[in-house]
């Protein structure tokens, strides 16, 4: 079975570096003529399908602005996984999920195992209650070719004061992090299954992401503030395993299809200019 890290890696050569969220705020529902309602969800998340799903490598929905409509809103995540899975993008699952490693195992079998309703290709955990206790999303991830993306340096401006913080052997928690995924990732070619969120709004990191040897997830262009070029100065010599993530400076685009495409076709072309300048 090929590993998320070799299929993301092939996805990434065929399509270009580009993940794009599906996040349908209630603004953006608006702005798209649509009801802030189940069937204005289920038309937003379908024409973005429509629009970028067989032409972006990943596309990342973000599970609260599903959920937030209960049964129904799952039942359109799950149709909209599907839909996704069908026309050959990636998906990746923003959940942040994290807890004792008793309960990360239902979370890796609700949306890691196959065949569960929500399965994807990978999704976004916390670390927060210790690297080991995602230990099931790992093993679940590694048995069924998945991936996961864990939190290391956020895009918000409220991480750093627990991300940075120091711990008794002079590293940061962030750094822990990332010494732990490079760990899980040794070995792996061409690139491991195991990622972390970067975000391509903070900066010069002053962490080393040298050994990750796994996707790095940088959310935060666009909406956020920052910019391709940003990705430069955030991944320095770490920048080939960058995936930048764009959620509403593509949503804006919308509702028209081919508004939709385009938008998704320039961020990828600036992102392109800076992570493979002689391509
Ligand atoms: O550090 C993080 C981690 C996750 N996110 C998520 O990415 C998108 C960003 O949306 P934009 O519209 O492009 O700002 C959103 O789903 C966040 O929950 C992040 O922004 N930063």
């Amino acid at each position: 079975m090929e590993s998320f890290g070799s299929r993301l890696h092939r996805a990434m050569a065929e399509r270009g570096p580009l993940c794009v969220g599906i996040d349908p705020h209630p603004a953006l529902l608006a702005r798209w003529g649509l009801p802030d309602t189940v069937t204005g969800l289920e038309r937003f998340a379908r024409t973005v399908v429509e629009a970028i799903g067989d032409r972006v490598a990943v596309v990342k929905p973000q599970s609260a602005f599903f959920e937030r409509f209960g049964a129904s809103g799952v039942s359109v995540l799950e149709s909209t996984i599907r839909q996704l899975r069908d026309v050959g993008s990636l998906v990746l699952l923003d959940v942040k999920r994290g807890d004792i490693g008793s309960t990360v195992s239902a979370y890796a079998s609700a949306y890691l195992d196959p065949s569960s309703p929500l399965y994807v290709d990978a999704v976004t955990a916390s670390p927060y209650l210790g690297v080991g206790s995602l230990a099931p999303m790992f093993d679940l991830a590694a048995a069924h070719g998945g991936g996961v993306f864990v939190l290391a340096l956020t895009s918000n401006p409220e991480g750093a004061s627990v991300q940075r913080a120091v711990g008794p052997d002079g590293r940061t928690v962030a750094q822990t992090v990332i010494d732990e995924i490079s760990q899980l990732n040794r070995g792996a070619e061409p690139l491991g299954s195991f990622g972390l969120v970067v975000g391509a709004t903070i900066g010069e990191t002053g962490h080393d992401l040298s050994a990750v040897g796994g996707p790095l997830l940088a959310p935060g262009l666009g909406a956020q503030g920052a910019t391709a070029a940003d990705l430069r100065v955030v991944f320095g010599s770490s920048l080939p395993a960058v995936l930048p993530s764009y959620s509403r400076e593509v949503l804006n685009a919308g509702p028209d299809v081919a508004a939709l495409r385009a938008a998704a076709d320039r961020v990828r072309s600036d992102c392109r200019a800076v992570l493979s300048p002689v391509d």
